[in-house]
């Protein structure tokens, strides 16, 4: 992204952010409480948008893209994680992963062996338990599952460990940072926990508007 702006409240919250994540490579945010780190991620998903500026995911300017276009563009090319999951607890795990891909019209049969397939690899357990049922890991883990179905090419994430116990917590780290070096994709994930940040290939800070290199400084 380049030149991003954002105004909220009268306040500037982001100001000429400049970034770029790699393919297979994992890059993440810290910074003070309302800094703007989770506006950032909605505004790379084009959830919310930025009056000036450029958002580049997968060669599309996704600051720039009508309605339909950016929805189908985003579930083809990002996957997000959420702190809690946001996954359906009265569905399997299975089908909570295979959803997104059956609204987009995917084979029915296919979606949920390759959902199946990838729980299996992110050491959730594939049958018999509904994901209310799973512990608060391996409930993130499957949001992990669902965010990489569509192979996208930016996988982002807000606090995804940020409700977990210390295990569970490097356990979805492990299936997060395995993402860009297994799969080739970007990764940006917006986390206070510095040992989480840490295993990022950059870590950076945003504070009053502007992004900075944090890596090896301990300011996470
Ligand atoms: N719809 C809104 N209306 C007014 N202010 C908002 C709105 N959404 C967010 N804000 C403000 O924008 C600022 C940035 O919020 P954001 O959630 O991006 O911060 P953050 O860095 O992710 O914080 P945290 O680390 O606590 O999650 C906050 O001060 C928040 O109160």
């Amino acid at each position: 992204m380049s030149g991003l702006d954002y105004e909220i409240g009268g306040r500037k919250l982001l100001s000429a952010l400049e970034l770029t994540v790699c393919k297979g490579e994992s890059v993440a945010v810290t910074g003070p409480s309302g800094s703007g780190k989770s506006t950032l991620l909605s505004l790379i998903l084009g959830l919310v948008r930025a009056p000036a500026g450029r958002i580049l995911v997968a060669g599309e300017d996704v600051a720039a893209l009508p309605g339909g276009k950016l929805a189908r563009w985003r579930q083809r090319h990002m996957g997000m994680v959420f702190q809690f999951g946001e996954l359906l607890p009265e569905l399997s795990p299975v089908e909570n992963v295979a959803l997104p891909a059956l609204l987009a019209g995917e084979n029915r049969g296919e979606a949920f062996s390759r959902g199946r397939e990838l729980l299996a690899g992110l050491g959730v357990p594939v049958d018999g338990a509904l994901t209310a049922d799973l512990s608060g890991g391996e409930r993130q883990r499957t949001a992990v599952a669902r965010a990489l179905m569509s192979q996208p090419s930016l996988l982002l994430a807000d606090e995804p460990t940020g409700a977990l116990d210390e295990q569970a917590r490097d356990q979805v780290a492990d299936v997060l940072f395995d993402a860009p070096r297994r799969r080739g994709c970007g990764l940006l994930v917006v986390t206070h926990d510095a040992s989480v940040a840490e295993r990022a290939d950059r870590v950076l800070r945003l504070s009053q508007g502007r992004l900075a290199d944090a890596t090896d400084r301990g300011q996470a």
